[in-house]
C-alpha cells in the first residue's frame, strides 16, 4: 500500500495537542467523548500537572506534551546563554518527567529537548532551537504512525478480524495513531474486515474514546466488555490482537495498558497472532527485561466509584495497576517505522536497534 491509498486528511479530525506560539493547548480526555473541551497550560508544571491527570494520555502524546512543557519553561527565563538556560530548565524538567512512570517516551522526549540546548552554541537562540525541538518530536510521531500503519496493516491477511485494547489512536499520539493507525491502514486498503475494541477498564480508553475516533471515520467498531475477550476469540471472528507499548524492552517485553497481558496469553491460547505498534520512541534498549519496567499503580478510586460516585461498599479496599507486561514470547510482532521485528528477542530487537 502507498501513501495515495490512504485520505490522510479524513483522520484530523483529533488533534490533542496544539502549541499556539504562547499556551499549550491540550484537547481533555477525561470528559470525552461527549465534552470537547481543551485545557489551555502557561507553565510547564501545569503540563506536569494534565500528564498525570490523564488530560492528555498515551504514550507518545505525553513525550510530545512534555517537549512544549519544556518550551513553555524557558519562557520564564531571563537568560540568553544556553548552558545557562539548560541548568535553569532542569528542575522542571524533573517534574516533568515524574508525571508518569512507565511509558518511556515522556523520558525520551525530555532527554531530546536537554540535548538540543546541549548542542548549541554559546550565542545560539536557545528558545527556539527548543521550539524547533518540540515541533521535530511531533511531526516525527506523525510520519512514524503511517508509515506503522502501512508496515503493520500489510502483515494482516484480507478479509480478518482484529481486537484492539486501550485508545493508540490520534488521540495517544500526534495523529492517526499506532495500534489505530495500523487498523485505520487496514480497514482502507480492505484487510481489515471487523473491528473490536475493549472497554479498558477502569478508565475505559477503549470505550470513551477508542470507538469514539472510529466512529468519526466512519470505521464500525464493536465495543466489548473487557472479559468477552477470551470468547471472542473463541468464535474465530478475529485473527489479530494489535496493541500499542508504553515501553518495549531489549528483549521485547513489552508494557502497556492494563489487560494487555492477558489478551496476549489468550490470543496463544487460540492460534491468533498479536501484534505491537509503536514508534522507536517507545524502545528503551537500556532495559534489559520486562521485570525492570516500573508499572504505575493510580488511585483506587478509579476502580470503587463509577463517574465520581461510589459504587462499592464503604470499608472495601483495590490495587489499581495500570500498566503490566507481556513477555516478548507472547508477541508475533513488534511494529515500528524503522522496521518490523518478527518473533521478538534480544538478538532480533538489537539487529534493528542497536545495543
Ligand atoms: C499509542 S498509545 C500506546 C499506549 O500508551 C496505550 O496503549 C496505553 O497504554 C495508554 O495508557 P494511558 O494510561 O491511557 O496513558
Amino acid at each position: 500500500m502507498n501513501d495515495s491509498a490512504i485520505d490522510y486528511d479524513r483522520y484530523d479530525h483529533v488533534r490533542p495537542i496544539r502549541w499556539n506560539g504562547e499556551t499549550l493547548e491540550l484537547l481533555d480526555q477525561r470528559v470525552l467523548p461527549f465534552t470537547v473541551v481543551h485545557e489551555i497550560c502557561r507553565s510547564s508544571d501545569e503540563v506536569a500537572e494534565a500528564i498525570r491527570a490523564l488530560t492528555v494520555r498515551g504514550a507518545p502524546a505525553i513525550g510530545i506534551a512534555a517537549a512544549w512543557g519544556v518550551v513553555l519553561a524557558g519562557r520564564g527565563l531571563e537568560t540568553a546563554d544556553a548552558a545557562e538556560a539548560s541548568r535553569l530548565l532542569e528542575p522542571a524538567i524533573q517534574r516533568l518527567n515524574a508525571a508518569r512512570p512507565t511509558a518511556v517516551n515522556l523520558a525520551w522526549a525530555l532527554a531530546r529537548m536537554g540535548d538540543a540546548l546541549a548542542a548549541l552554541d554559546p550565542g545560539d537562540d536557545w528558545r527556539a532551537a527548543l521550539e524547533n525541538e518540540a515541533l521535530a518530536i511531533e511531526t516525527e510521531d506523525l510520519a512514524a504512525n503511517r508509515a506503522m500503519g502501512r508496515a503493520g496493516a500489510a502483515l494482516i491477511a484480507p478479509g480478518s478480524g482484529v481486537l484492539t485494547h486501550c485508545n493508540t489512536g490520534s488521540l495517544a499520539t500526534a495523529g492517526f495513531g499506532t495500534a489505530l493507525g495500523v487498523i485505520r491502514a487496514g480497514v482502507a486498503d480492505g484487510r481489515i474486515a471487523r473491528v473490536f475494541a475493549t472497554e479498558t477498564r477502569p478508565w475505559n480508553q477503549g470505550a470513551r474514546l477508542t470507538v469514539w475516533e472510529l466512529a468519526q471515520d466512519g470505521i464500525d467498531a464493536t465495543l466489548i466488555a473487557d472479559a468477552a475477550a477470551s470468547h471472542l476469540m473463541k468464535t474465530g471472528q478475529v485473527q489479530w490482537v494489535v496493541v500499542g507499548a508504553d515501553r518495549i524492552c531489549a528483549n521485547g517485553d513489552t508494557a502497556n495498558k492494563i489487560g494487555t497481558y492477558q489478551l496476549a496469553i489468550a490470543a496463544r491460547h487460540h492460534g491468533l497472532k498479536f501484534m505491537v505498534v509503536a514508534p522507536s520512541s517507545t524502545v528503551d534498549m537500556g532495559t534489559a527485561s520486562g521485570e525492570l519496567i516500573e508499572i504505575e499503580e493510580r488511585d483506587p478510586a478509579e476502580l470503587l466509584s463509577f463517574r465520581g460516585k461510589r459504587v462499592v461498599a464503604d470499608g472495601v479496599s483495590a490495587w489499581n495497576p495500570v500498566f503490566d507486561v507481556t513477555p516478548h514470547a507472547l508477541i508475533d510482532a513488534v511494529v515500528t517505522e524503522k522496521g518490523v521485528v518478527e518473533r521478538p528477542d534480544a538478538a532480533r530487537m538489537r539487529a534493528l536497534f542497536g545495543a
